[in-house]
């Protein structure tokens, strides 16, 4: 009933709002709101004339006052959802401003390297601010050397400073006050067209925890990736933070917290808030694509389960990461010499059950299933690959309370006796026993796979046994390559999430330490579901995706070690990703097309042609011509 009246006063709103955006933009059409009351400020007694709207408030220096507009003046200069949602006195601003000069100080004179991360974050976010085609023209150039500043490790290192670092906003905060009002906010933002939102509630960020208001910063970080690595055009994406509070004790005592302080929304009151947002932004953008980023797992698998069949949206740590690990895993089978066929035989053991693990689990089982044969006993047996171990050990079917997203990788107690293991087992007795080919860890804990481990790991029955430390950021990776290959043997293959410099492993060789991040994958499924039009994203699509990627690997490299391709091919990469992913949603009969590309045409295009199509839509960082002259 709520939901019905608040659907037909959407849609009266958009209508005028519509009329305004159409019209002249200084003349504000009667919407019951006070007209000319929302062009004047009443500073000093005199009133000043704003003939601005929106984000063109905030761009200009004489008017704004960022996050020290009052909500009446948001709600007036169409200004809600461009700022994060608490209001802050000029002081406050000042105190924020100077404790974040002052840190910088600090560290300055002690001269830790994360210092000159913050720093060159700084001067390429302020570049960011100046002048977005040659932010992306130095961001493309420079791939390599820059992904680690916009995105991981030193994204996570941004979040965390956030409170300091925010000067000009970007993207929309939708909060939990703005329940119905959603449906005008999205009017808002500036664009008329969105082809990508990434979206985050700030619960868990990357492996940080919950940082409330602040993890926009994340999805700014992934959205860079859009638009450097896919080509997305930077004038059609949309960084979103949902703010429905936050469970971090410090940021709710801290008196310039940015966000919300309250406790987190839960159960259907959390639900309503995501539901309307949804149902905003696909009413404004019916062909958006939203990837949700960095929501803790307890609601990761429940908002993917309610969305992906409804609306074009997918969930980047669960189904990301998933594609990025079978590429990976199937790259370390190739690299013993083996045939990717031989995956199925393969024993797993991952550290971490959350949204990333799970994610990574089900869909390596599934893999496993397919190279076995496709049917329910294939699935079964596949099932028999992996030993789970979560913050209490190896998961059996004796665990109490069991998350029921793990409870299919639960291992039957009888079984586990026989293997010498029980509930609970720690992870070395799981290494020592199971003897894995393959250690994945996803757990969030730094050096969690530590000296005693790693010597466990020397046990292993591969031939060339796997690490994957995919933990972001740095500090969080459950070892370091040196680690890994001064204590298991060069001959190991290595993945991290977070980037680390190669090993040198003397008389010339090199261990290699490749970048296990699901950064090679979310910008080629995402600009693929756009170019190709389908209305959802499959496990199919997703599939192609993560083959493709497995593929980009040549024979020599993965014998070298070298299962992931160097970020500095990117743009390539996504290229191929996108059109195995358009080539999938055409064969499953999902294309609907895009643009002048029709679903007929699409189905057309040979393989070659596709690549072109995708290749031709891809933004490039150049000038747009902005005055003609004849001669
Ligand atoms: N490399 C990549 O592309 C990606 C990496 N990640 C990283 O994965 C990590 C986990 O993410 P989520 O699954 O969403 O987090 P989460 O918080 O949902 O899950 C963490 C899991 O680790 C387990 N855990 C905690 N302490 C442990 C211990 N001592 N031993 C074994 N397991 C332990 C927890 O019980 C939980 O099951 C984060 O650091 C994130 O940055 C996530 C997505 C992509
Ligand atoms: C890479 C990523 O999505 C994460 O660490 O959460
Ligand atoms: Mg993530």
């Amino acid at each position: 009933m709520y939901y019905q009246i608040r659907a037909s006063a959407w849609s009266l709103i958009r209508r005028v709002k519509q009329r305004r955006v159409s019209s002249n933009p200084v003349v504000w059409q009667s919407t019951g709101v006070g007209v000319r009351r929302s062009f004047t400020t009443t500073e000093g007694h005199r009133p000043t004339i704003v003939h601005k709207r929106s984000l063109d408030i905030l761009h200009d220096p004489w008017f704004n006052k960022g996050t020290a507009f009052s909500m009446t003046e948001r709600d007036r200069l169409d200004l809600r959802g461009l700022l994060p949602p608490n209001v802050m006195s000029s002081e406050q601003q000042i105190e924020r401003f100077m404790a974040d000069l002052k840190r910088l100080e600090v560290h300055a004179r002690d001269g830790p390297s994360d210092t000159n991360a913050l720093a060159k974050w700084r001067i390429l976010n302020r570049l960011h601010d100046r002048n977005e085609t040659m932010y992306y023209k130095v961001l493309i150039a420079n791939i390599e050397e820059y992904a680690p500043i916009v995105y991981t490790p030193t994204v996570g290192l941004v979040c965390q400073n956030y409170s300091g670092l925010f000067r000009r906003p970007r993207g929309m905060y939708f909060s939990a006050e703005d329940r119905g009002e959603m449906m005008s906010m999205v009017y808002n933002w500036p664009a008329d067209q969105v082809d990508m939102i990434v979206v985050t509630d700030g619960s868990r960020i990357l492996g940080l925890g919950d940082l409330g208001v602040h993890g926009i910063g994340i999805a700014i970080g992934k959205l860079d990736l859009y638009v450097a690595a896919a080509g997305i055009n930077p004038q059609r994406v949309l960084p979103v933070m949902i703010d429905v509070g936050t469970n971090n004790e410090k940021l709710l005592k801290d008196p310039l917290y940015l966000g919300l302080q309250e406790h987190r929304l839960d159960g259907d009151e959390y639900l309503a808030v995501i539901d309307e947002f949804m149902e905003a932004v696909f009413t404004r953008w019916p062909h958006v694509i939203v990837q949700f980023e960095d929501f803790q797992s307890k609601w990761a698998f429940k908002l993917l389960q309610r969305y992906r069949n409804t609306y074009r949206m997918f969930n980047d740590d669960v189904q990301g990461t998933a594609g990025v690990a079978i590429a990976g895993l199937l790259g370390a089978v190739r690299a013993q010499g083996r045939p990717m066929i031989d995956f199925p035989k393969q024993k797993i053991v991952v550290a971490g059950a959350g949204s990333a693990g799970i994610g990574v689990l089900n869909t390596a089982r599934k893999t496993m299933a397919r190279m076995l044969g496709n049917n329910e006993t294939a699935f079964k047996s596949a099932g028999s690959q992996f030993w789970v171990v979560d913050a209490n050990g190896l998961i059996t079917d004796e665990r109490q309370n069991i998350d029921p997203d793990a409870l299919p990788f639960a291992r039957k107690i009888k079984e586990i006796h026989r293997q010498g293991l029980r509930e609970g087992a720690s992870l070395v007795e799981v290494v020592q026993q199971v003897k894995p080919d393959v250690l994945l860890g996803l757990s969030a804990v730094g050096g969690l796979f530590s000296k005693e481990v790693l010597e466990a790991l020397k046990g292993s029955t591969s031939t060339r046994p796997a690490i994957f430390a995919m933990s972001n950021p740095t500090k969080n990776a459950e070892c370091t390559p040196e680690e890994a290959f001064s204590i298991v043997g060069d001959n190991i293959i290595f993945a991290s999430g977070s980037p680390f410099k190669d090993v040198n492993l003397g008389n010339g060789h090199i261990g290699h330490c490749n970048q296990g991040n699901n950064m090679y994958l979310f910008p080629g499924i995402g600009l693929g579901t756009l170019l190709s039009g389908s209305r959802i994203i499959s496990d199919d699509m997703l599939q192609a995706a993560a083959e493709c990627l497995a593929a980009y690997m040549t024979e020599e490299e993965v014998l070298k070690g070298i299962i992931y391709p160097s970020i500095s091919s990117i743009r390539d990469i996504t290229k191929e990703v996108a059109a195995a992913v358009i080539k999938e949603a055409i064969e499953e009969g999902l294309a609907e097309g895009y643009r002048g590309m029709d679903a007929r045409e699409l189905q057309k295009l040979s393989q070659e042609e596709i690549r072109e199509y995708v290749k031709n839509n891809m933004w490039s960082p150049d000038y747009p011509t902005v005055v003609y002259k004849k001669d």
